[in-house]
């Protein structure tokens, strides 16, 4: 299968790579953040290490979406939820979307799906959830965190509980991406569940601008997560969401996926210490939002929410 990635940045580059790399499959970049376009056309590629260590230039193939006159079967979008909609726009206006193709995305929060159900039919679309971290340090620069083999990646159809047969061939190219892939049937579920460990571990190490093996270090960690967990999972309830990873899952994944990821500063911080707007209402705020649809008041993540707002505005005097 042929895999266009739409937002050559950290996540983008990081699934790009690794199916290029490591399935043998052509891909090609859309991209409109000019100095990344231009620095990978001045490089003669992507700028990759892991964990710091083993840098090297990846040649790849990169488009302005009014440039790109390919058809990849497969369209794996990776923006900021922010970005979305102008992105979707612009790339529909470049006649880049066709019928036949599907969409996968593992972007965090809530939201995009249905942004991306109007371009495509929703049996064309591949929802998905990444516990997979990647730091994008400058235009072209990109270090995937964790150890090697370490990726773990869920993936739900949108408007099905089964798989299509032309899917499994997406799931295969995944699989030899080394991006190990789970399918699950829920997609509502498995999103809400990496939401609600986003909203934990995103919102706090960008509060406290530390990385997950510092936040880690401080014993009271389980407990304030258990209560983030506690009311998003009691809004989910009311909601009718069952989320894939039971509450006590979730708590323990902090522990561990903090060790694994030591070196990782999440993508929200990512945005905030570039003085970014953050992701955090499509993440708390997409929590409080469901728990005041159905009369329940996640005071947690409401005040969490107005937290790092304050933090963005804050920034100005820093
Ligand atoms: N990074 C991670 O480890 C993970 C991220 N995700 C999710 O994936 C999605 C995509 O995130 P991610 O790949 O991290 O985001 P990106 O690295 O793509 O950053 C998003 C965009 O921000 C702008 N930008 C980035 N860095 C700079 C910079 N140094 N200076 C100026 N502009 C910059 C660029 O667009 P522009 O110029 O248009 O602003 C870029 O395309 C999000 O929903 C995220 O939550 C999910 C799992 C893990
Ligand atoms: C890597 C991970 C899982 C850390 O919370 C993430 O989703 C992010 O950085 O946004």
């Amino acid at each position: 299968m042929k895999y266009g990635i739409i937002g050559a940045g950290a996540m983008g580059y990081r699934y790009g790579v690794m199916l290029q790399e490591n399935a043998g499959v052509e891909v090609d970049f859309i991209d409109t953040w000019e100095p990344n376009v231009e620095k990978v056309r001045e490089l003669g590629g992507v700028s990759v290490a892991r964990d710091h260590e083993n840098r090297r230039v990846v040649p790849i193939n990169i488009y302005y979406p009014e440039e790109y006159q390919g058809h990849p079967d497969v369209w794996i979008i990776f923006k900021k939820q922010m970005q979305l909609d102008e992105e979707l726009a612009r790339d529909a206006k470049a006649e880049l979307f066709h019928d036949d193709q599907y969409v996968f995305s593992a972007m965090n929060g809530m939201g995009h799906f249905e942004k991306i159900a109007q371009y495509f039919a929703p049996e064309k679309i591949i929802c998905g959830t990444a516990m997979i971290a990647t730091r994008l340090d400058g235009p072209a620069d990109v270090d995937f965190m964790g150890e090697k083999g370490a990726e773990v990646m869920h993936l739900a159809m949108y408007a099905s509980k089964s798989v299509p047969s032309n899917v499994t061939e997406f799931i295969t190219d995944l699989k030899k991406a080394y991006l190990g892939p789970i399918v699950v049937e829920d997609y509502l579920g498995m999103c809400m569940s990496k939401v609600v460990f986003n909203a934990v571990v995103n919102t706090l190490c960008t509060m406290f601008e530390v990385q997950m093996g510092q936040f880690i270090e401080y014993e009271g960690v389980p407990q304030m997560a258990r209560q983030l967990f506690d009311e998003a999972y009691d809004a989910c309830e009311r909601a009718g969401i069952y989320l894939i990873e039971t509450r006590q899952e979730e708590i323990d994944s902090v522990t561990t996926t903090s060790h694994a990821l030591k070196y990782h500063y999440p993508s929200m911080y990512q945005d905030f210490s570039k003085g970014r707007p953050t992701e955090v209402d499509y993440i708390n705020g997409y929590i409080a939002k469901i728990g005041r649809e159905h009369d329940y008041v996640c005071r947690t993540h409401e005040f969490v929410t107005q937290q790092v707002h304050l933090a963005e505005l804050m920034r100005k005097y820093h």
